[in-house]
């Protein structure tokens, strides 16, 4: 299945234009089609990003740092792979490093490159956290994502302030209680945390 042309997906917009019961020919919606595509560049941008070469660049001059490095309240904008319309939220990751680290705008730049695609939340959690246990073994990895629906919010059941929270824990964050639990207080899991409505 090749991938169309920018003609090709601009007659497509105009095709839901005129499903959505308006007429493309008119001023207003002339530039439409061209928007939108070049809207979808963007909020598809994850595709043309191989999230492996992301972390290839590590750091191995630490001085002995052992303890988890976390990054938390990352926010992502994704695209539900059932409606296509929004999922706002935030990632928290976690890892515990093995000699090497990875530079912090690199794990920003991971949430990124899987949310920019056509995602269902659960796929998205579990392809950070094991894209990153693969590429940088660390001793253990960590990943929380919350995040509100736009789905379920704007259109069928319209439950707007529902978020869903998944995680994955690989590692010592998931053998051992105690990494967990200070992941979870770092990121500040147990006093509440606050997620952006779409
Ligand atoms: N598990 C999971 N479900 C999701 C996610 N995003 C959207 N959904 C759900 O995907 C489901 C698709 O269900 P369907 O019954 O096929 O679609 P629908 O008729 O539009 O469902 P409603 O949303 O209930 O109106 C819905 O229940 C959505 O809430 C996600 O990231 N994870
Ligand atoms: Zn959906």
């Amino acid at each position: 299945m090749g991938k169309p042309t920018r003609e090709e997906a601009e007659a497509a917009v105009r095709v839901l234009i005129r499903w959505a019961g308006d007429d493309p020919q008119r001023e207003g919606l002339l530039d439409t089609p061209g928007r939108v595509v070049r809207s979808y560049e963007e909020f598809f941008a994850g595709y043309a990003i191989d999230p492996a070469d992301l972390l290839q660049r590590t750091f191995s001059e630490v001085d002995g740092y052992d303890e988890m490095v976390v990054l938390k309240d990352i926010r992502f904008e994704s695209y539900c792979e059932h409606h296509m319309v929004p999922i706002i939220g935030k990632a928290h990751i976690a890892y515990l490093p093995d000699r090497r680290v990875v530079g912090l705008s690199k794990l920003a730049r991971l949430v990124d490159a899987f949310a920019k695609r056509l995602q269902i939340q659960e796929k998205m959690t579990v392809q950070i956290a094991d894209m990153l246990d693969a590429t940088l073994n660390p001793k253990g990895v960590a990943v929380i994502l919350e995040a509100s629906h736009q789905c379920m919010s704007t259109r069928g059941v319209h439950k707007a302030g529902a978020s869903m929270v998944t995680s994955r824990m690989l590692g010592a964050f998931r053998e051992d209680a105690s990494t967990r639990r200070e992941f979870l207080a770092i990121i500040g899991q147990s006093t509440g945390i606050h997620v952006p409505q779409a």
